[in-house]
């Protein structure tokens, strides 16, 4: 099973990402925790524009780059039995490049990117947000994460994301999150 966390900046997401591979691990299950932008060549020439102003066409190229490569390597465990457990997703290029170019191109470059068994949205606001974020990339902005935020609602409805408060307390999100995805494995069992 592939379970993506998204949400904008300091939502939680590699906490909790790390978190429930933790916790799943402990449990017996075969887990592998991923991230996009990953670390690969390509991961690391976005990160780097990530800094700088770049043309929006360019990162989403990259970015559907780096998530397709990123794709061949999780059917593989897939087929191992792993549950692969990602902080990000398309869901990610869906939200940020889609507000400047719109949603066809960003769904059309990402044809042969993996989709995720399940989508957790951490749904912050924005000034909490802000507030656990020291890092100043362009992104993390207060009507950029706005924005961000709208469109990971609109996408939650279309793509029955599961939406989780993650204004509250470390514990709560992650005992929350865990009931999601037991029951989901359970089911599948
Ligand atoms: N529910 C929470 N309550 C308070 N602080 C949190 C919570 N979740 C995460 N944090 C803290 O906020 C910061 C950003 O969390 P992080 O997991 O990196 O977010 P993201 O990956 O979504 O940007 C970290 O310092 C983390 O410890
Ligand atoms: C995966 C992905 C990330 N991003 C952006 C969102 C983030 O601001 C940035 C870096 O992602 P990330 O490392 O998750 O940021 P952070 O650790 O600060 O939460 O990349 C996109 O714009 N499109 C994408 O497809």
């Amino acid at each position: 099973m592939y379970i993506c966390i998204e949400g904008i900046d300091g939502a939680g997401k590699s906490l909790q990402v790390k978190l429930l591979s933790e916790k799943l691990k402990k449990c017996g299950y075969k887990v592998i925790q991923i991230k996009e932008p990953t670390d690969s060549e390509i991961g690391k020439l976005i990160r780097k524009l990530l800094r700088k102003e770049v043309n929006n066409a360019l990162m989403t190229l990259l970015f559907a780059a780096d998530r397709i490569i990123l794709s061949e390597k999780i059917k593989k465990l897939l087929k191992k039995g792993y549950l692969v457990i990602s902080d990000r997703c398309l869901w990610s290029s869906f939200v940020y490049q889609s507000i400047d170019i719109g949603e066809d191109w960003v769904e059309e470059v990402n044809k042969y990117a993996l989709k995720p068994d399940i989508t957790i949205f951490l749904d912050v606001d924005v000034d909490v947000a802000m507030k656990r974020c020291e890092k100043k990339e362009i992104f993390e902005n207060s009507s950029y994460l706005n924005k961000a935020r709208r469109k990971y609602l609109q996408l939650a409805k279309k793509h029955n994301f599961i939406i989780i408060d993650a204004n509250n307390d470390i514990k709560t999100v992650h005992n929350e999150i865990l009931k999601v995805i037991a029951a989901k494995i359970q089911k599948k069992e």
